[in-house]
């Protein structure tokens, strides 16, 4: 992972928003209150749309100077340019990304609840290793369960590690305090009344564990 990039914080994940310009209004809030890094999803658009999303995100993230990772696609990642690609087990091989997007950009793969998937995907070259679901997950209901402890377990990979799944202000710092050192949200922020307070509760979980 490229050395600019905050190892640290709020990893927001974009709502499945079929209005492009709508997109940007919700997302620019968030970037703007303090978030990290931005990944880009949208399980429920066609191609030419997630296309056209991912490019409207990329300059709003440069200027803000945000890394935009595509979920899903490398090679739209590969294609616009993009900072990375969120890899899960249905998503390709991360030693073919990695091969085909360089050795600076970021690439991530989910591992679930799955140390062995971790270290594999470590060695394949991801940037950084997920876990989750945490805790039940109002946007994949059917995610798959993991424990705080496998985030410790994982310390020893060297990579960071990223949590996920029905992640809020209230039930977060547990997670951090077992080394999360990004927060995946969906709902939590883009749901929230306020997703800039949202942006800012979930850094003040950072705060309390150095
Ligand atoms: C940061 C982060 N972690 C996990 C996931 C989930 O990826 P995947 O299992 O491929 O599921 P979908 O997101 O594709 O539904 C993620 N996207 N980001
Ligand atoms: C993509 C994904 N993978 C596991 S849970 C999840 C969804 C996270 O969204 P939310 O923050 O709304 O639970
Ligand atoms: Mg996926």
């Amino acid at each position: 992972m490229n050395p600019p990039w905050p190892r640290r914080g709020l990893y927001a994940i974009t709502p499945d928003e079929p209005d492009t310009r709508r997109l940007l209004a919700r997302v620019e809030p968030v970037l703007r209150a303090g978030a990290s890094w931005l990944q880009y999803r949208n399980k429920h658009a066609s191609d030419d749309l997630r296309a056209e999303q991912a490019m409207a995100l990329l300059p709003m993230c440069r200027s803000l100077g945000i890394p935009l990772i595509i979920n899903d696609d490398w090679a739209l990642a590969a294609a616009i340019g993009a900072d990375g690609a969120h890899l899960g087990e249905d998503d390709g091989e991360i030693a073919l990304a990695r091969h085909e997007l360089g050795p600076d950009a970021i690439l991530g793969a989910s591992c679930y609840d799955d140390a062995g998937r971790a270290r594999q995907a470590a060695f394949a070259g991801a940037s950084y290793i997920a876990f989750g679901a945490f805790f039940p997950s109002p946007t994949k209901p059917h995610a798959r369960c993991a424990a705080p402890a496998l985030l410790q377990e994982a310390a020893a990979l060297g990579l960071p590690r990223v949590a996920i799944g029905g992640i809020t202000p209230d039930n977060a710092r547990p997670l951090v305090a077992a080394g999360a050192d990004l927060l995946a949200v969906i709902s939590g922020v883009f749901d929230a009344p306020d997703p800039a307070a949202a942006t800012r509760a979930y850094l003040s979980c950072f705060e309390e564990s150095p």
